[in-house]
This record gives C-alpha cells, sequence and structure tokens, in this order.
C-alpha cells in the first residue's frame, strides 16, 4: 500500500501557507503530484468551511497567507487516503490487466465502473462541492467532474500513468494509450442523456458540437490535473457569498501553479484567477485583465481559437466595469468562436451563455446608456459592427446544425438593440462578404456570410446589403414564429 508517510511532515495544516507548501512539495519533490492526497485535502478545507462551518474558525481571521483554515489532521487524510486505494485496488482485478505497459480500454472502463457503481443511488448531481475525493469517500457523490477526476486518480494509483484527464468547456472525458491517443468516455453529460461511458469521444467530436471543441479539448498532464483540482475548488458558501477563506486558497493555489507555468495551457484556469483577481487583487501581481487577454491568447494558439469561454470571461469584466464598447467586442470574438460549431442538445450550457448576453446583458446596456450624451456607444460605428458580428456569429451558428437556435424571443431584443443606433451611424459601415461553396446548403444556394464586418468613420458609405443575411435569418424567425413552430427550448 503505497503510503503518505513521507508528508506526514506537512500535518496538521492550520493555515494557507501550510497548504501551498505542501502543494509546493507534491509538484517538485514527489516523482508526481499524487492526485488523491491533493483532492482529500482541498476537498475537506472546502467541505469543512461551506457546508458544515460550524465553529471550524477563530472569529477574526487575516486575509493574508496565514489566514487560519480547520485544522486538518494527518490520521483522517490518511485514514481517507487508504480508503480509496483499497476500493480502486480491492475492486479492480489486476490479474486481467496484468503487465500492461499503457491502459486499455476495458481497464478505463472497469475503473469508471467501480467509481460508477459505488456512488449514491440518487442525489442532486449539480449540487456544489461534489468535485472532490473527499466528497467522494465521506459521502459517495461526484458531479461529473469528480467521476471523470477519480477515474484518473485510480488509474494513477494503479500505475496507468498515461491515463489522463481532456477538459472540454462542459465536459471531461479521458485519454490513454502509447501516444495517448486513445479517448473513454468514463462520466455523464447533462440531464437525461444516457451516459456513453467506455466509447470514445471521436463521435462528438464529429458532429462538431461545442461541446467537444472540435477536437481541442485541454488534455492534461498530471500539472494540469492538479491546477483541475485547484480550479474546481468552489468557494461558494450559498448564492450569494463565498467563503473568504476558500477563495483565498483557490486564488494563492493558482498563483503557485501559475508560477511553474502549469496553467500554461489551461485557458478556464487563468479565467477563474482573473475572477478572483477582480474582487481581490493581489499586490504586485499583473491586472486580472491582462489574465483574461492571456486566456485569449492561450487559446488561440494552443487551441486553433475553438475556446469560448475566454471571451465571455473578459466581455463579463468589460460588462461589470461598464467598459460596454470593450465587452461587446469581446462578445464579438465569442460569436466569431461559436460559429464554427453545429448546436445540437449536448451544447446547453453555451446556449444559456449566449442568451444571457444576448436577451439581458445587451438590452440591459442599451437601456443605460440610451440617456446618455451624444458620445454615446449608440453614435459609434464600431460598437454597431461588434454587434452585428455577435448576431451574425449566432445565426452561422444554427445554419447547418439539426437545432434551431434562434427563437422569436430573441428577435425582439435584436431587433430592439439595432434600431437604437442612429441610420447615419448604420450607414458608416462597410461590409465585406464572401460566397461560401454551397455544401451546407440543402437548398444549393450560395451562402453569402458576414466574413467581416468593418466600421469606418467619416465619409458616408453605403450599406452593402449583403448583411441583409441576418435579416434574412430575421425574417425566418418571424416566419417561424407566426407559424407556431416555436424553439423547443423555450
Ligand atoms: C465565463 C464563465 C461563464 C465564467 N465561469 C466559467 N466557468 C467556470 C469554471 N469552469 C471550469 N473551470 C476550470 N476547469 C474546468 S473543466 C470544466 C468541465 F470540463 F466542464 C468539467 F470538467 F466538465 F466540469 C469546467 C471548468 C467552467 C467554466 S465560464
Amino acid at each position: 500500500m503505497e503510503s503518505i508517510a513521507s508528508r506526514e511532515k506537512f500535518f496538521p495544516v492550520q493555515d494557507i501557507s501550510e497548504v501551498v507548501q505542501l502543494f509546493e512539495y507534491e509538484l517538485e519533490m514527489n516523482k508526481e503530484p499524487d492526485l488523491t492526497l491533493l483532492s482529500i485535502v482541498v476537498g475537506s478545507i472546502e467541505n469543512l468551511l461551506t457546508c458544515n462551518r460550524s465553529n471550524v474558525l477563530p472569529e477574526q481571521n487575516d486575509v493574508t497567507s496565514c489566514t487560519k483554515l480547520p485544522v486538518i489532521d494527518f490520521k483522517i487524510v490518511n485514514a481517507l487516503y487508504k480508503k480509496f486505494h483499497s476500493t480502486i485496488k480491492g475492486y479492480v482485478d489486476m490479474s486481467q490487466f496484468a503487465n500492461l505497459k499503457f491502459a486499455t480500454r476495458e481497464l478505463v472502463k472497469r475503473v469508471s465502473d467501480v467509481i460508477w457503481n459505488s456512488l449514491t443511488r440518487s442525489y442532486y448531481k449539480d449540487r456544489a462541492h461534489l468535485q472532490s475525493l473527499y466528497s467522494y469517500l465521506t459521502g459517495n457523490k461526484l458531479d461529473c467532474f469528480g467521476v471523470a477526476f477519480a477515474v484518473v486518480a485510480a488509474c494513477q494509483i494503479l500505475g496507468f500513468n498515461d491515463v489522463h484527464l481532456a477538459l472540454s468547456e462542459d465536459h471531461a472525458w479521458v485519454i490513454f494509450g502509447e501516444n495517448s491517443c486513445e479517448t473513454a468516455e468514463v462520466t455523464w453529460h447533462g440531464k437525461g442523456n444516457e451516459d456513453k461511458r467506455g466509447q470514445s469521444v471521436e463521435p462528438g467530436i464529429a458532429s462538431k458540437c461545442w461541446l467537444y471543441l472540435n477536437g481541442y479539448p485541454v488534455r492534461c498532464n498530471r500539472y494540469t490535473e492538479v491546477a483541475s483540482i485547484v480550479s474546481a475548488i468552489n468557494p461558494s458558501l450559498n448564492v450569494n457569498n463565498d467563503a473568504m477563506e476558500v477563495a483565498l486558497l483557490q486564488q494563492q493555489l493558482l498563483w503557485l501553479l501559475y508560477d511553474k507555468g502549469h496553467l500554461s495551457i489551461y485557458p478556464m484556469a487563468i479565467g477563474n484567477l482573473g475572477d478572483l483577481e477582480e474582487v481581490n487583487p493581489s499586490p504586485d501581481r499583473a491586472h486580472c485583465s491582462v489574465l483574461f487577454e492571456e486566456a485569449i491568447m492561450i487559446a488561440r494558439t494552443c487551441y486553433k481559437n475553438m475556446h469560448v469561454y475566454p471571451y465571455t470571461y473578459q466581455g463579463g469584466y468589460f460588462y461589470r466595469h461598464s467598459r460596454y464598447k470593450e465587452a461587446f467586442e469581446s462578445w464579438a470574438n465569442a460569436s466569431d468562436v461559436l460559429k464554427q460549431y453545429n448546436y445540437t442538445r449536448d451544447d446547453e450550457e453555451i446556449y444559456k451563455e449566449v442568451m444571457e448576453i444576448a436577451n439581458e446583458l445587451i438590452p440591459h446596456i442599451m437601456k443605460v446608456v440610451s440617456g446618455h450624451s451624444a458620445h454615446s456607444i449608440l453614435k459609434d460605428p464600431e460598437c454597431f459592427a461588434h454587434l452585428l458580428r455577435f448576431y451574425d456569429g449566432i445565426c452561422q451558428w444554427e445554419e447547418g446544425s439539426q437545432t434551431p437556435v434562434l427563437h422569436i424571443g430573441w428577435a425582439k431584443p435584436l431587433v430592439n438593440t439595432i434600431s437604437k443606433f442612429d441610420s447615419q451611424v448604420r450607414g458608416q459601415l462597410i461590409i465585406t462578404s464572401e460566397v461560401e461553396s454551397a455544401e451546407d446548403d440543402e437548398n444549393c444556394n450560395n451562402v453569402s456570410t458576414l466574413k467581416g464586418i468593418v466600421a469606418t468613420t467619416g465619409d458616408e458609405q453605403k450599406v452593402r446589403n449583403d448583411w441583409l443575411n441576418l435579416n434574412t435569418n430575421l425574417a425566418k424567425i418571424e416566419d417561424s414564429a407566426e407559424s407556431g413552430n416555436l424553439h423547443p427550448n423555450i
């Protein structure tokens, strides 16, 4: 039985700096970081401070790395660690997988079955704080991410170091095999969907749905898996409050991983750090807006600009700081990513995200700026161009998709927004468009799309009627609304 005796010297853990030291040791000194140990430690701190917070902390707590944490005893951690080891080694009969250099699909499926079959029969899967091995070992509950993570931690215990976590923006699976070129579903996704555990994710990638990022997920190594443990820390006490100590712990651990370069292929983790820095800026650290930019650059360079969330992290920041023109640009850039996909029922999460932007945030901005003076964004053709690009990307997302995206609920805020801009502003747009080949249009009409919307100020430009493409889509929506076949999503 592998032991954590060598780590006993870090216990009892009493404050954030001691947790950071333990992570530092695991990242630097251990042959490879022990996913089981680290998940149990942060999971126990999170659960003690968010679930049963009964007098585990002194009233006053300082807000530095000496922030007091509930005392985590070695014997508790050691008992849970041994429990996971004996569960995995007890239920995975290694005689069937003897002398394997690399994991097989059967092995991965068997490990997934052991985790899956040991979960509580029915519980609210979307509840917070179900992501760690502490939750699994003390309550037999895990969320979608937690199951995938547990499978990878279990494979580490069994010695299969080729099994790694693959992370999209709303799903997780594993990669394994000689060049890590095999993939396997190991957890469920969404509500009411049959799980596909054991199968490859190739069909998901082939369907061009956002859930599988066109084959550009974050392919983790052990260090990025440690980053996923930290990024998955959830400081929420309830809908409106966070446990400050847990947020501080997450922020310090993310900076530790950032400084070691372990966030350099993980845009969402950098986005998470940006959100934490916005609320609680660390002295002599980059401003949060720099972090949001960095996440975007990683998505563009490492993931062929297939990730949406880096732009919505940045757009959300600009929106919260009333930097509306920049928010429009971020959201238009997010839409440029989305139009590379076909919308399917598995993409609910990003649908809700885009719908909130289009039907809540942008209309709110329109209300706020309506009363403002001449310099307002309603006189700015570049703002108008960003908004058109945002809406057009959604239209293109819908084109070629099995499931419609837009419905009359979208058209009203859309038309309302566009009509807020003066006609002379609208007249200052230059629309360039290329006619795309018709392979994706069932009527074999040439599908002209907005290849670029540039705004000029100054001399009047006749608006090229190519952007009528947008109006054509609007007409379709209104027709469909009249004929009553509204979007099933509403
Ligand atoms: C701009 C936003 C709306 C703000 N928060 C966002 N998050 C919060 C954090 N988040 C994440 N942050 C770090 N890593 C991961 S891995 C992952 C996942 F693959 F979907 C999983 F594993 F299935 F849950 C999600 C996720 C998901 C996206 S996007």
